[in-house]
């Protein structure tokens, strides 16, 4: 399978980087491209791939039956896909988007009637080989394009099938959850700064935290709940911590923000 990316931002990079480094592909069977050409050049040095110098050139060079990935922003897919149209049919390529509020509807009314089309939300953690996407296909989609999609996505991570309608509440919790994740470690670290501690170490020892604990949640199947009581002993500190999270507003502010997410999403699917 030769796979195409237009775009070779923080998200293409990622899954790039993810692809070569878990060896899933060939660098030679991997192609980018950028709005000038150079961070498509840059990561094309770093990693071994191509970097053609046309989009077209990239879906003449991942056809027939290529994948072109569409990673540049949301506002930026009508004007990038419609030149292509015509190609991307002749070569039977597979379109996958990866787009944040961009339905397949959408994607569909800038291409030619049939063409095959996935929407995909990653998460920027594909870099370390742990990424979270989502996988929906269009009407035009076979199931073993869908399964090769998902196949390619859990290479660099976990990958679900997932209903269209669900792709806001997930992009909430997978696709922007690393920055959410991310605030918390940097809000940890901060506050033990405050006491004493030094920042780089601080963030080391927060960051690894949330990796033993979302492993402990993964492998274990212990649910959330279930490992705060296993860290609350009665009377202790841990409980004495959780409860002046909750008191300062800890989870209506993560609510809070998930719907935010939803409704941004909406409101770009919306134009
Ligand atoms: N960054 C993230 O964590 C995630 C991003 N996404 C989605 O991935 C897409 C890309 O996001 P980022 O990588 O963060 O953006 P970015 O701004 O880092 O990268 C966008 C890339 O598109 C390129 N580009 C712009 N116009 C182009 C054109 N005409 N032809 C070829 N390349 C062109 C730019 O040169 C740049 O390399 C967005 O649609 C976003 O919704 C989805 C999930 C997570
Ligand atoms: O912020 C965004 O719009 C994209 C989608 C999910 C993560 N980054």
């Amino acid at each position: 399978m030769r796979v195409g990316f237009i775009g070779a931002g923080n998200m293409a990079g990622a899954i790039v980087r993810g692809i070569v480094a878990e060896g899933t592909l060939p660098a030679e069977d991997l192609a980018v491209t950028s709005a000038h050409g150079r961070s498509a050049q840059a990561l094309a040095r770093e990693t071994g791939v191509d970097a053609p110098g046309s989009n077209e050139e990239l879906v003449e060079r991942t056809g027939p039956r290529g994948v072109v990935v569409l990673a540049v922003k949301p506002h930026l897919i009508a004007e990038v896909l419609e030149p292509l149209g015509d190609l991307l049919a002749e070569q039977d390529s597979l379109v996958v988007s990866l787009a944040a509020g961009t339905p397949l509807a959408t994607l569909e009314s800038f291409l030619p009637p049939g063409q095959a089309v996935v929407r995909v939300m990653p998460n920027v953690n594909a870099l370390v080989g742990a990424g979270m996407a989502a996988v929906c296909g269009n009407a035009s989609t076979s199931e073993d394009q869908v399964d090769a999609v998902v196949g390619l996505f859990e290479t660099v991570g976990s990958a679900i099938v997932l209903a269209e309608r669900d792709f806001p509440a997930y992009t909430a919790i997978a696709g922007s959850a690393p920055a959410f994740a991310a605030h918390f470690v940097e809000a940890l670290a901060r506050a033990a700064v405050r006491n004493g501690l030094p920042k780089m170490l601080a963030t080391r020892i927060a960051a690894q935290t949330m990796l033993g604990t979302a492993r402990t949640m993964l492998e274990r199947g212990t649910t959330p709940a279930q490992l705060a009581d296993m860290v609350s002993s009665p009377g202790g500190t841990t409980i004495a911590g959780s409860l002046a999270m909750e008191d300062a507003g800890f989870s209506p502010a993560v609510v809070r923000g998930v719907q935010a997410v939803i409704d941004r999403d909406r409101e770009i699917a919306a134009g």
